[in-house]
């Protein structure tokens, strides 16, 4: 997928890495979820109706200092949201999206991958920036492979979700790469 954009013109690079980036931060984006804790009783009213102990409720009833659990990677991939294919990595998607997406709350392109509120990520656009640059230099410059194989590599399950090789878990953080150079494009 990554290797498309070498077959792109400069000027067509722009919209497709643009998607891409969108993308990788839906299905891949590092924080797969947050907590937050209620300052106060409340009634969180729900975008659908949910079956709890007591039966089907259009609401969510919460105490003073209850964990909430925010679920990122889950929203990204909820197929009520997304559609059919929500577990699929699309960068196409992201030309027609589906309207149920608009009501996410997140502060970056219907994600919340830089969450959303007053507490959102003040990084956001630096790493955007960041992410693109990256990728439209390695990417034109580089044809790169996994250096192991797919199912060898996993990523933790903390907030920031990382890499590793599972038959060398004790290396730590790593995702290894075999990069070929390749002429620029256009
Ligand atoms: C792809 C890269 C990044 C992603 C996906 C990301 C995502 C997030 C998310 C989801 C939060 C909210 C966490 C929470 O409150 O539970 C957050 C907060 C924050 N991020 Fe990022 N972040 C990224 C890069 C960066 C960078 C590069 C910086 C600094 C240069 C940064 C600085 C911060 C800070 C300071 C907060 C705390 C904001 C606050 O509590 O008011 N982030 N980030």
């Amino acid at each position: 997928m990554l290797l498309r954009l070498t077959h792109l013109p400069l000027w067509d690079v722009s919209p497709y890495l643009e998607n891409f980036v969108k993308e990788v931060l839906r299905l891949r984006g590092p924080v797969g979820f947050t907590i937050r804790e209620t300052m106060r009783d409340d009634v969180i009213p729900l975008c659908r109706p949910c079956t709890e102990k007591k039966g089907r409720v259009q609401y969510s009833v919460v105490a003073k200092g209850q964990t909430i659990y925010v679920p990122i990677l889950g929203v990204h991939c909820d197929t009520e949201l997304w559609g059919a294919d929500a577990g699929e990595f699309r960068p196409e998607r992201w030309d027609a999206l589906p309207q149920n997406v608009n009501d996410i709350p997140g502060v970056y392109s219907n994600l919340l991958a830089f969450l959303g509120g007053p507490h959102n990520c003040i990084g956001a656009k630096f790493s955007l920036a960041e992410m693109k640059a990256l990728l439209f230099t390695l990417v034109r410059a580089f044809e790169l492979e996994m250096a192991v194989p797919n199912d060898d590599v996993e990523r933790t399950t903390s907030p920031v979700g990382k890499p590793f090789v599972r038959s060398e878990k004790e290396k730590g953080t790593q995702m290894p790469l075999l990069l070929k150079s390749c002429s620029l494009g256009p």
